[in-house]
């Protein structure tokens, strides 16, 4: 490739001095916002996080005595450990995964009894229902905090996801799981509604409204190999071994993407979900009318052509 033509690429990026300029000085914000323990291990009662590859987080749902069911710290923590990794400039992509048995039970049931006590408590309905919807609404953005987090987020399940475990599998981009994966949406065996994401997502992630009712009326039990036909989940391993193995290399391919192509992307596709195809088209417009601005297109563009080493983007 001539120097004039990457000369001319190059000045795709106007100001790449500035460009450089302004993501250290965010980086470097950014960094210090997150200088506290951050998601290192040990933050977290029910989670383990850690950081198996660079720019690659692992969360680990870690109440495996019992079964990773889901209790109120957990549901708190999840949404405040999405929340930093989505303005943690280390982080680019993020696995899901989870320890012992199953990979979870759904909500914590016990738990739930002691919600019930509580409300006894409280004599007036109004009352009541306030501290409901208080729960309810953290629970959604509990779940909402993957699809939310703009690093896309991969699950990958082995043995019982049940309940809230299809809540938070749907809320991610990419889902893995085992040949001894099962799923399930029990809630109508609780005798309630799923309200924080399934009745959204579910029908979306498996492209099909009557297969997906099916499974939420029902509460039937449903295998890997379902799972994968439905497309609700897009690649089975043998073990888990394997699957967290597949997990990482496909979180660390994306983590080598540019950040800010890869957010973009991740953006317009969570948008596009909900908006018709025009606004989709103007949304993305509106945001690559900067991005193709940005120091990530001009270095990606001059590597694809001039076929260099990887390029190395800037944290974002
Ligand atoms: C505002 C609310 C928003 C959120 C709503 C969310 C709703 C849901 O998540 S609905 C789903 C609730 N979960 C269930 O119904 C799970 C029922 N459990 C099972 O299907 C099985 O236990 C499971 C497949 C998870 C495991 O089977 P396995 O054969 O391996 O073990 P078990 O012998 O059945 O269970 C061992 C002990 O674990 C206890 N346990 C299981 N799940 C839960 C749970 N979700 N919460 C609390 N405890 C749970 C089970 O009762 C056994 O206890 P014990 O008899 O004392 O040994």
């Amino acid at each position: 490739m001539s120097l004039s033509r990457l000369n001319t690429l190059m000045k795709l990026a106007p100001s790449t001095a500035a460009v450089r300029a302004t993501v250290q000085m965010q980086t470097k914000r950014n960094m210090t916002a997150h200088a506290e323990p951050g998601h290192q291990s040990g933050q977290f009662k029910t989670l383990a996080v850690s950081s198996p590859k660079p720019f690659v987080f692992h969360v680990e749902l870690h109440r495996p005595t019992k079964f990773n069911a889901i209790n109120k710290q957990m549901w708190q923590e999840i949404k405040d450990c999405f929340e930093g990794l989505a303005i943690n400039p280390d982080c680019r992509a993020i696995v899901v995964s989870a320890a012992g048995k199953h990979f979870t039970a759904g909500i914590d049931l016990n738990d739930m009894m002691g919600v019930g006590m509580q409300l006894a408590e409280v004599d007036d309905v109004g009352r009541k229902g306030v501290i409901l919807e208080g729960m309810i609404k953290l629970y959604q953005d509990s779940m909402s905090s993957l699809e939310r987090c703009p690093k896309p987020v991969i699950t990958a399940v082995h043995k019982a996801c049940i309940g809230a475990g299809v809540d938070l599998i749907t809320a991610s981009d990419i889902r893995y799981c085992t040949e001894d994966a099962f799923f399930q949406v029990t809630e109508v065996e609780i005798g309630m509604a799923a309200d924080v994401g399934t009745l959204q997502r579910l029908p979306k992630a498996v492209g099909s409204q009557s297969l997906a009712r099916e499974l939420c009326y029902t509460g039937r039990r449903f295998e890997a190999a379902e799972a994968h036909a439905s497309g609700l989940v897009s690649r089975v391993f043998p073990d888990k071994e394997s699957l967290l193995s597949g997990a990482v290399s496909l979180a660390e391919t994306i983590a080598s993407k540019s950040p800010i192509a890869v957010r973009t992307t991740k953006e317009s596709m969570v948008y596009s979900l909900e908006h018709t195809n025009q606004e989709g088209l103007d949304h993305i417009r509106l945001l690559n009318k900067l991005n193709l601005q940005s120091e990530d297109f001009a270095q990606a563009v001059a590597a694809q052509l001039t076929k260099d080493e990887k390029p190395v983007f800037a944290k974002l």
